[in-house]
C-alpha cells in the first residue's frame, strides 16, 4: 500500500473530523451552483511534487551504506553541516496522477454533449455546493480548526491565510479542503526533516519524553531501520528506576537484533551512559540510542540527571550527544505543547517524534508544534508494529489530515 494511502487510512479520526466539518461548513449557507467545466487537457505536475524529500542519490551521501536498502528517516550527513536529504523515492500520491487533478465533474464519463457543448469545448455541468467566504464562514472555520488541535494562534492565522484574496468569493468544499491543505502543507514543509546523522561514531542519540509517550517504542523502530540500512546499533536502558521499562526496551532489542545495555535498578542512569558509550567505542557501534526517564513530577531531580548524563558522555565525546529526540504522543493535543516547552529547558531537544498518530484526532497539533517551535519533525509513528515508524511528509500529512484529494 503506498505510505499515503495508510496515512490516509491511519489518520481517519483526524481526516474524517476536519473533513466532516469542512463538508457542514460549506453546506451550512451554501447554495448549489451549476457550472460549466472547461474541457482540459491533463495537467503535467512537476516532478518535485513525487519526490519532495529526495535531493541527491544515496550513494552520493552515503558510500558506506548498502543502497538497496536507504533508510526511510534518516539523512546521513557527510560533514558536521547538513547539505543533502536522503533516501527513500515516495510512492508517486494521487497529486502525481494528472486525471485526478482535474475536478470531480470532469472525471465523469461524458454521454453526449450538446453541439454548443461541442462547439466551446464544454462538458455538461454538475451542481457543485458552494459558500461565500464571509465573516461568518471564517469564524466556523476558527472554531474546527481550533477544535482539531491546531491551537488558537495557529487556527487563527491558517483562517486568516485563507481568507486572504478569497474573502466575499464562493468556495466549494472541494477547494477549501484544497486551500487548507496548501496552508498545512506550506506550515509543515520547514519542519519536516530526516534525523541527521553526522560522520562521529558512536552517533549518540538521546530520547527524551513523558512517560508512555513511545520512547520504547520508537528506539526499537529506529534501531531496526538503522540495522537493515547496515549500521551497528547499541541501545542504552537508562530508565534504570523502572525495571518494567528495562524489560520492555530487552524486548524491542531483541526485535531489531541489537543489544541493550542494563544497570541494576536505582542505578546511576549517567553512568550507565558512561559504560554504554565506552562498550559503543569499543564494539566500534555506528549509533548509541540512550533512552531515558520521563518523570516529569520531580522537573529538577530529572533536569540533573540528563544533565548529567550529557556531561559524562561528553568526557567520550565533547560533540555528543549528536541528536536529541523529543518523543511525543499525538493522542495527548494541546498537551505535546507544553511538553515541548519543558523538554526544552531539560534539555537541548534538536528534533520530535510524534508517536500514535493512528487513530487519533488530534493530529492538528502537529500543526500548532511546527508553527510555534519549528523544531524539526524527524518521523511519525502509525502504530505498535517495528515498521510503524515513517518519515514525516509534509504534503502527504496535509492531504491526509484535510481530506484534500490532491496537493
Ligand atoms: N498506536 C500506537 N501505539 C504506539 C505508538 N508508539 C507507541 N505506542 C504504544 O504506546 C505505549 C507506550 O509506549 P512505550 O514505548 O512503552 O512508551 P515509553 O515512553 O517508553 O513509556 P515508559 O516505558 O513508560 O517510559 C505502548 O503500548 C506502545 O505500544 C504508535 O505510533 N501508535
Amino acid at each position: 500500500m503506498a505510505f499515503f494511502s495508510k496515512l490516509k487510512d491511519r489518520l481517519f479520526k483526524s481526516s474524517s473530523r476536519l473533513e466532516e466539518g469542512l463538508d457542514a461548513i460549506v453546506e451550512d449557507g451554501g447554495e448549489e451552483v451549476v457550472e460549466a467545466v472547461e474541457e482540459t487537457t491533463p495537467e503535467v505536475v512537476d516532478e518535485p511534487n513525487v519526490a519532495p524529500q529526495v535531493e541527491a542519490p544515496v550513494d552520493e551521501v552515503a558510500p558506506e551504506a548498502p543502497v538497496a536498502a536507504p533508510d526511510p528517516v534518516v539523512r546521513e550527513e557527510t560533514s558536521p553541516a547538513p547539505e543533502s536529504i536522503p533516501a527513500k523515492e515516495p510512492e508517486p500520491t494521487p497529486a502525481s496522477k494528472p486525471a485526478e487533478s482535474v475536478p470531480e465533474p470532469a472525471a465523469k464519463p461524458v454521454e453526449r454533449q450538446s453541439l454548443l457543448g461541442r462547439l466551446t469545448g464544454r462538458k455538461p455541468a454538475k451542481p457543485v455546493v458552494k459558500r461565500e467566504l464571509d465573516d461568518d464562514m471564517l469564524e466556523q472555520l476558527e472554531e474546527l480548526l481550533i477544535a482539531s488541535d491546531m491551537g488558537v494562534d495557529t487556527a487563527l492565522r491558517v483562517s486568516a491565510n485563507i481568507a486572504e484574496g478569497r474573502f466575499g468569493k464562493k468556495v466549494s468544499t472541494q477547494e477549501i479542503k484544497q486551500i487548507l491543505a496548501d496552508e498545512v502543507a506550506r506550515i509543515m514543509e520547514t519542519v519536516a526533516k530526516p534525523l541527521p546523522l553526522y560522520p562521529q561514531t558512536p552517533q549518540v542519540v538521546l530520547v527524551v519524553g513523558v512517560n508512555g509517550s513511545g520512547k520504547t517504542t520508537t528506539i526499537g523502530k529506529l534501531a531496526s531501520q538503522f540495522k537493515e540500512a547496515g549500521k551497528s546499533v547499541v541501545i542504552a536502558a537508562g530508565d534504570t528506576f523502572r525495571a518494567a521499562a528495562v524489560e520492555q526496551l530487552q524486548v524491542w532489542g531483541d526485535r531489531a537484533g541489537v543489544p541493550v545495555l542494563t544497570a541494576p535498578e536505582g542505578s546511576d542512569p549517567a553512568s550507565l551512559a558512561f559504560d554504554a558509550m565506552t562498550k559503543a567505542q569499543e564494539m566500534g557501534a555506528d549509533l548509541l540510542m540512550i533512552d531515558t526517564a520521563g518523570r516529569l513530577q520531580n522537573r529538577q531531580d530529572l533536569m540533573e540527571e540528563l544533565a548529567k548524563i550529557v556531561r559524562v558522555i561528553r568526557k567520550k565525546d565533547e560533540s555528543a550527544p549528536h541528536n536529541t529526540l523529543l518523543v511525543l504522543d499525538a493522542t495527548t493535543g494541546q498537551n505535546a505543547l507544553s511538553q515541548v516547552e519543558t523538554f526544552q529547558k531539560l534539555a537541548d531537544v534538536s528534533g520530535l517524534v510524534m508517536t500514535k498518530l493512528d487513530g487519533t484526532a488530534k493530529g492538528g497539533v502537529l500543526v500548532a508544534l511546527a508553527d510555534k517551535f519549528g523544531l524539526p519533525i524527524h518521523a511519525i509513528g502509525v502504530g505498535e508494529k517495528i515498521d510503524d515508524l515513517a518519515p514525516f511528509d509534509p504534503k502527504d500529512f496535509a492531504q491526509a489530515l484535510t481530506g484534500s484529494d490532491s496537493l
